[in-house]
């Protein structure tokens, strides 16, 4: 699905610090991107390279004791990041649906599956609490829980993890939102399970043109469900463009290495992204050139080592959507 209108979500120059004991971490520096009406972007990269943080940053659920976050990010025109928390309260419920790793962290270890499910349905409409548990059950249903109205009565603690995150999963499509926000959410569930999670965001996203996010390893799903690609490294996108452009011409060296297209640099592990060697840099200690140097095996200019790439078009494909890359690499 391609973006017709003025994009749904519009990141610009977003910015988290972290104050951490070993000083200020610069875990998000500078990333912009946008997602269109039922656009779904894949944001991918290894393991810290501040894919949650920057999505939490968005929604406000980073601690303001332990982070700045600066920037902009409109939400249908509306600033997420300076809205006030009673706003942004109203707007999270129906505007954005959340999912993320760990099922524990977002459901109400008191309170009944239906319960939570119920209140999350009529705290944004005019819902009879007998039509709201019967949506309830539906939703149980759709993201594959058998017995959906026995599931109801349940606390979470009664269910399995894979069945506590279809419930979350349940409860973040519920109101429709017009965003979704999935962080690694089907990762640890069985393949029939998530691809039934995927057809029925697929079936909301043309229903009701939900913007997605979808951050995952997965490159089985990147393909499979993402319009466009964002590649985070050092928390700065190095690349992103169309998922065809991403996956089939990686301009940047790093994304050459997760997708195993650098026979020197990494080694591919069936569907996931390739482990490349070597670590990533301390967001308290970043290079000063390219954020990737110190670990890329092309270094083909001198700027590689001092002066930061900017994010900037490689090449242009179908819709005339741009495909960048942060890198001085000729070559990528
Ligand atoms: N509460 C925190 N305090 C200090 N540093 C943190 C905190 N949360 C995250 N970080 C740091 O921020 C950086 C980005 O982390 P983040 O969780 O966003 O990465 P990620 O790309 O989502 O990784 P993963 O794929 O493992 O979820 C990491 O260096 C991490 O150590």
């Amino acid at each position: 699905m391609q973006q017709v209108s003025a994009p749904l979500l519009e990141v610009e120059d977003l910015r988290v610090r972290l104050r951490t004991p070993r000083g200020p971490a610069e875990v998000v520096n500078g990333l912009s991107y946008t997602v269109g009406r039922g656009e779904t972007v894949a944001v991918v990269g290894e393991s810290g390279s501040g894919k949650s943080v920057s999505v939490l940053a968005l929604l406000g659920l980073l601690p303001a004791r332990v982070a700045t976050v600066t920037g902009s990010a409109r939400l249908d025109g509306e600033d997420l990041l300076t809205m006030s928390p009673e706003r942004l309260r109203e707007v999270r419920g129906p505007g954005v649906g959340m999912v993320f790793q760990d099922p524990m962290t977002s459901l109400n270890p008191v309170l009944t599956i239906g319960r939570q499910l119920v209140e999350g349905i009529r705290a944004h409409g005019e819902v009879s609490k007998a039509a709201a548990r019967e949506r309830a059950a539906g939703l149980l249903a759709e993201v594959g829980l058998p017995d959906p109205q026995r599931a109801l009565d349940r606390y979470p603690h009664e269910l399995s993890g894979g069945m506590r995150q279809r419930v979350v999963i349940a409860i973040a499509l519920a109101n429709n939102p017009s965003l979704l926000i999935a962080d690694e959410a089907t990762t640890a569930l069985d393949v029939t399970v998530q691809a039934q999670i995927l057809d029925l965001v697929a079936g909301l996203q043309s229903e009701h043109g939900t913007g997605v996010i979808w951050i995952t390893h997965d490159l089985g799903v990147v393909a499979g469900i993402a319009d466009r690609v964002l590649v985070m490294y050092g928390g700065r996108c190095v690349e992103d463009g169309t998922v065809d452009d991403v996956l089939e011409r990686p301009a940047h060296p790093y994304t050459r290495g997760l997708l195993g297209a650098l026979p020197d640099l990494a080694s591919a592990d069936d569907g996931e992204l390739a482990t490349v060697p070597g670590v990533p840099p301390a967001p308290t200690d970043l290079p000063p050139g390219c954020v990737f140097w110190p670990r890329c095996p092309v270094r083909s200019d001198p700027r590689c080592a001092t002066e930061q790439p900017p994010l900037a078009v490689v090449g242009a494909s179908g819709g005339g959507l741009p495909h960048r890359a942060a890198t001085w690499c000729e070559e990528g």
